[in-house]
Parts: structure tokens; C-alpha cells; sequence
């Protein structure tokens, strides 16, 4: 017995050395050593995979291969080799890894985790619904939300509570606008007055990316007799509990003539498309997409936001003083979406919050389709491909000091580098909520600034700026100190 397990144990190293050589001489990108069936992925600590995989970049350069599980993997982690796959070999590069609890998830209809010919489809019909949605309902609904969040807040000021953890309620404001963009609905800020089934559905999102993170069945082949997706069925259950209903009542009560959401927009897309791939049953995924998508990345950065202008007092102050000069008058007389541009200051700080802690510090997965070329190396076909975000944006060959909260980098028009911010990836495949997330972080973080001071409750010690991988790229919680200006 002893002798068989001996020469099993010699065969599988056996073999696996000889892909490694074949690979190796084959220009394959460099990388730590894989063992069998987990490859490299005991070299990654949970919650802290970014860092993990900077260490490596680190060691091997800005293009390295490593085993998740079974599946060769390459990390990209420079903005330009980032840029020379998706964006300038994007044909190569564009599609997604689609993992087992992927296909669970977006039942081949969504966004995410689709690819090729459909993938195309439902991302074009997607792009036109935005844009023709966006024009006409973005900015009343900011101000209408940002005022309901005005007053909750306040209302806890009142009631002399004015250090607050403030996560949940941004969480909600930036949850709401989707809501809203999408069902014309919103949720109060009050956690007892939230229903239960909108509740559910908030948990059942969260849960979801979580399991997501942490599915070692998707990667490493061996587990998956053992694995029956039962939780992930279950979570997949709740959300479409809540969000079919909605959608069949938005197709049933349509008016063609005046769409009022953006639902109903898609729907009228998804109509008018003449190859009729795309199926009205997909808007439900799609909307989960949005809602899971959108809402935690966005509030992550206005939590970010906050925290990095507390540590930097003076920042608060520039940026406030920005936001007045503009602004002279009433105190409620808040920046418009097209007045983006007298804002140098704000807007970067918005994009020196992103590249410090971007939201999604790993992107999606992608594949690539054909034998690439990138960075020098070979990359051949069905590689899984990680854009690694979060070195690419604490880069020091690109950025002096990369670990510095300094939102004056992106002022200095000298630097050359200014653009490499690629936080919401970029090519085909780049964030399609962009747009939709830049303008928000605008109009709220404005005036969040104008109307509130942010303070550490304790003026000695500053905040942690080390992120952990939650459901996003977040800070450690922390309590804020809230003060009207
Ligand atoms: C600060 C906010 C956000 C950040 C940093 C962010 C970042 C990203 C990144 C890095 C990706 C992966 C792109 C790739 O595969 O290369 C992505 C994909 C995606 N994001 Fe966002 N995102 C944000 C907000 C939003 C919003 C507001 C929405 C919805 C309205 C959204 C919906 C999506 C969807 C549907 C995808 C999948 C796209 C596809 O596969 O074609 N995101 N996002």
C-alpha cells in the first residue's frame, strides 16, 4: 500500500514538473512553484489575496503564471501590460472565465458571466438602455436620495449621536440609486423600517459575493463531486424571489410611450433587438447584476473617501473651500453634474481614492481566447487571466509614492501618468457602471463635503489605511465623527 501511494505521489510530480519545464521553455511567464491539485493558491491569505498577490509581483515582475487549482493563470500588474491585453489585443483578451458557480449565478444570461456572440448582445442592448435612462432621470434622482440621506443623518445629529458608523447608511444611499435607477423604488434609512423582503434580498447580495470569494470547488477539480452549490442555490433562490416579481410587473404595466426606469427601457431594447437572443427572463439577472455590482463598489469609495480625508484635515478643508467658491449663495445650492469640470480639486480626490483602494481589486476573471503575446511572454489559449488593479494603482514605477493619500498627483499636469488609473478596468469589458459610479461619487461626495465635516473621534491616532478584501476592497470599520459645517 505504502509502495503504490509512493509511485502515485512520483507520477503526479513527475508530471507535473514536465508541464512546468514544457511551459517554461515555452516563453511561459514565470511564477512560483505549484503544487498538485492546489497549484499556487496556498501562497494567497483570505482577505488579504491583493497583498498576497503584490508580494508575488514583487518577486516575479509584472507578468507572473501561478495555478489557481487546476487552471493556469496569469497576473497581469502594471497598468501598461494591463492595457496591452485588454485594450490593445482586447479580441484575445475580452472573454470571461466562466467557473462553475458562475454559470449558477448568471444562468448563462447575464452580463458578468457570459461571453462571445451573446455576451456582445447583451452588453450592446445594456449600453443603449444607460445611456437613453441616464439623460433623463440621473441627476433629480442623486438630489432626491442625497436628501432623504441628508436627513436621516441629521436626524441622528439631532438625537445627539454624532459618532456613527457610517458604512451601512452609504451602503444604502448608493443601494438606493440603483433601486431607484432600475424600479423606480427606494428603502428608507432606518433599519426597523426597511421591509423584510428587501431586507433579505440586501443579505442574500452580500452573502452572495462572499461565497463567491471563497467556492475552492470552482478551482480546484477534485472537490467538485463533494460540492452540491446548495448554499449558492439557495442565495440564487432569494434574490429571484424578490426581483422577478418586479420585473414581470414592470413588463406587464409597460407604457412603449413614456419609459420611467430604466427596466423599462431595457425591456423595450431587448423588444426591438431583431436577433432575439436575448430573452426578457435575462432582465432578472441583469438586474442583479447591476444591484450586486453597483452598490457596494460605489459606497466603498465614498467610505474610502471619508476615511482619507479625515486623516488629512487640511485636504477636507481645500476640498471644502473648493466646493463653496463654486457654490456661493444658499447653503442648499449644491454642484451640478455639468459644472464637474470647476472641480479640479474634488475630482481628484475621487481619483486618488480609486487608484489608492480601488473597489474591485482583482476585477473579474478573464480568459484568453487564442496564444497572445504579452509583456514578452507567451500566453497561451484558455489561460485564465487576473488584472491585478491593486498593484497596477500602487505602482511606484508609476506613481511616486504610491502609499500616500495625495490627490495633488493628479493636479500636476506635468505628470505624464495621470490617465493610468484603471480602477474600473478597462476595453470592452470595462465596468459598464463607470459613467453612472463617477457621477455619483460627484454629486454625493460634493455634498456630503459641503453640508458635513468628517472627523476622527480620537485626534491622535489616525485611521488604518490598510484595506481588507471583504465584499469589496474596504477599511477596517471605523467610527466617524460627523459635524454640520
Ligand atoms: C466605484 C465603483 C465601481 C468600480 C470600481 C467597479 C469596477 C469594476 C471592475 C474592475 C469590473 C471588471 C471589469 C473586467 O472584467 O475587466 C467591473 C465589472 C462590472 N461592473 Fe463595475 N465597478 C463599479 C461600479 C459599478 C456600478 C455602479 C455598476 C452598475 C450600475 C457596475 C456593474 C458592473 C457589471 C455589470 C460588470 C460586469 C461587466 C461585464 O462583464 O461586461 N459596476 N466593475
Amino acid at each position: 500500500m505504502a509502495t503504490l501511494l509512493l509511485i502515485i505521489i512520483f507520477m503526479i510530480t513527475f508530471i507535473f514538473y514536465k508541464n512546468f519545464d514544457k511551459k517554461r521553455k515555452n516563453n511561459y511567464p514565470p511564477g512560483p512553484i505549484n503544487l498538485p491539485f492546489i497549484g499556487g493558491l496556498y501562497k494567497l491569505k483570505l482577505g488579504k489575496q491583493h497583498l498576497s498577490l503584490d508580494e508575488l509581483y514583487q518577486k516575479y515582475g509584472k507578468v507572473f503564471s501561478i495555478k489557481f487549482g487546476s487552471y493556469d493563470t496569469v497576473i497581469l500588474n502594471e497598468p501598461d501590460v494591463i492595457i496591452e491585453a485588454f485594450h490593445l489585443n482586447s479580441t484575445s483578451f475580452m472573454d470571461r472565465m466562466i467557473l462553475p458557480s458562475f454559470k449558477i449565478v448568471g444562468k448563462n444570461q447575464n452580463i458578468g458571466f457570459t461571453q462571445t456572440e451573446y455576451w456582445k448582445k447583451i452588453r450592446g442592448i445594456l449600453n443603449v438602455s444607460l445611456t437613453k435612462s441616464k439623460t433623463r432621470l440621473l441627476e433629480n434622482l442623486f438630489n432626491q436620495e442625497y436628501l432623504r440621506f441628508d436627513q436621516f443623518i441629521k436626524k441622528q445629529l439631532k438625537s445627539k449621536n454624532d459618532s456613527m458608523f457610517i458604512r451601512p447608511y452609504l451602503k444604502r444611499l448608493s443601494f438606493n440609486i440603483i433601486f431607484s435607477y432600475l424600479f423606480n423604488e427606494t428603502i428608507p434609512y432606518e433599519d426597523e423600517l426597511i421591509p423584510k423582503d428587501i431586507l433579505d434580498f440586501i443579505h442574500a447580495s452580500e452573502e452572495l459575493l462572499v461565497v463567491l470569494s471563497q467556492m475552492p470547488s470552482d478551482y480546484i477539480k477534485v472537490l467538485r463531486p463533494f460540492e452540491s452549490h446548495k448554499k449558492l442555490n439557495e442565495i440564487c433562490d432569494r434574490m429571484s424571489k424578490f426581483i422577478k416579481p418586479k420585473v414581470d410587473k414592470r413588463v406587464e404595466n409597460l407604457d412603449e410611450e413614456t419609459p420611467k426606469c430604466f427596466i423599462d427601457y431595457l425591456i423595450l431594447q431587448i423588444r426591438s433587438e431583431p436577433s432575439q437572443v436575448i430573452k426578457i427572463e435575462a432582465i432578472q439577472y441583469i438586474c442583479i447584476d447591476l444591484l450586486v455590482g453597483g452598490t457596494d463598489s460605489t459606497s466603498s469609495a465614498l467610505e474610502w473617501m471619508i476615511l482619507f480625508l479625515s486623516n488629512h484635515d487640511s485636504l477636507q478643508e481645500k476640498l471644502y473651500s473648493e466646493i463653496c467658491k463654486n457654490t456661493i449663495g444658499a447653503d442648499d445650492i449644491f454642484p451640478k453634474l455639468i459644472e464637474k469640470n470647476n472641480y479640479p480639486f474634488f475630482n481628484a480626490c475621487v481619483k486618488e481614492t480609486l487608484r489608492k483602494s480601488p473597489p474591485v481589486p482583482l476585477g473579474l476573471p478573464h480568459k484568453c481566447s487564442e496564444d497572445a503575446e504579452i509583456g514578452g511572454y507567451i500566453i497561451p489559449k484558455g489561460t485564465q487571466i487576473i488584472s491585478n488593479l491593486y498593484s497596477a494603482s500602487n505602482c511606484e514605477k508609476v506613481f511616486t509614492d504610491p502609499h500616500e493619500f495625495n490627490p495633488l498627483r493628479f493636479i500636476d499636469i506635468s505628470n505624464i501618468n495621470n490617465n493610468n488609473i484603471l480602477s474600473f478596468s478597462i476595453g470592452p469589458r470595462i465596468c459598464p457602471g463607470k459613467n453612472l459610479s463617477e457621477d455619483e461619487l460627484f454629486s454625493f461626495g460634493t455634498k456630503l463635503f459641503k453640508t458635513f465635516k468628517f472627523s476622527r473621534p480620537n485626534k491622535n491616532q489616525l485611521y488604518d489605511e490598510v484595506a481588507v478584501l471583504g465584499i469589496t476592497l474596504e477599511p477596517k470599520p471605523f467610527i466617524t465623527k460627523v459635524s454640520l459645517r
